[in-house]
């Protein structure tokens, strides 16, 4: 699904690259965590999945094709694939629950009966069943997640990147956000999530990649946070 041979990246004017030389490979139905301290790289690795940012030297392969390779006019195409979620949820402040989930496939242009069935559809899945009308400002915040994820998993991605999903969230509230992408990941959705959370990752035991300063340092199936801050 997922496939890195000796990706490097360096951004204009910083004297050391963000990634350096990382190989690895994401199979298809896996759930990886992605840790390392602030400034190893994290961000970027998923931004050249997303193909954001390009490599300086090296493949990226996702799904199947060399992003390299990928005409700029394909990348929406490939994109529509992959849903995204992030630590301060991004949803449309004026748009209700509902119209934020249903705004994922407006745009992708699917008709407008099947949204009308998918929407509530999806809601539901991620315990928000009933609150279709209200405003994000009228959630709290693991609520306002929920959204987010809903409308990340409404088009039925192959892939799910989380970057910091539970970064502005209590510990309790978090632990309800895992359940819901385990459960998305149980589908058959691969997930890659990004995370300082050490009790989440300690907890899960699922497989961790850890990057230090460009570098993957350790990729471990059934792994714990194990650095240091
Ligand atoms: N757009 C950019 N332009 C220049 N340098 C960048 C850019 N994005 C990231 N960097 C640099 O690349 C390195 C890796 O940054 P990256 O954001 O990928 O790390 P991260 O692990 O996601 O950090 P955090 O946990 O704080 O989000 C850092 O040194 C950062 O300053």
């Amino acid at each position: 699904m997922i496939r890195f041979d000796n990706v490097s990246k360096s951004y204009p004017k910083q004297s050391r690259p963000a990634l350096r030389d990382v190989s690895l490979d994401i199979s298809k139905g896996e759930f990886v965590f992605l840790v390392g301290s602030s400034g190893s790289g994290k961000s970027t690795f998923m931004r050249l999945i997303l193909r954001e940012e390009r490599a300086s030297h090296g493949q990226v392969h996702v799904l199947g094709k060399d992003l390299a390779k990928l005409s700029n006019w394909k990348v929406p195409q490939m994109r529509r694939q992959l849903g995204t979620v992030f630590q301060d949820f991004r949803l449309l402040p004026n748009k209700s629950v509902a119209d934020n989930v249903a705004f994922a496939q407006e745009v992708i242009g699917r008709p407008r009966g099947e949204i009308k069935k998918a929407v509530p559809q999806v809601l539901e899945l991620v315990g928000l069943g009933g609150k279709e009308d209200r405003m994000p400002g009228e959630l709290s915040g693991g609520e306002q997640q929920r959204v987010a994820i809903a409308r990340a998993f409404v088009n039925r991605p192959a892939l799910l990147i989380a970057d910091e999903p539970t970064g502005n969230l209590d510990p309790q509230t978090s632990v309800g956000i895992m359940k819901l992408l385990d459960r998305i990941n149980r589908t058959g959705t691969t997930v890659i999530m990004a995370t300082h959370d050490q009790q989440i990752v300690d907890q899960m035991r699922k497989r961790v990649i850890e990057l230090e300063q460009g570098r993957l340092v350790r990729d471990q199936s059934r792994g714990v946070y194990g650095y240091q801050h």
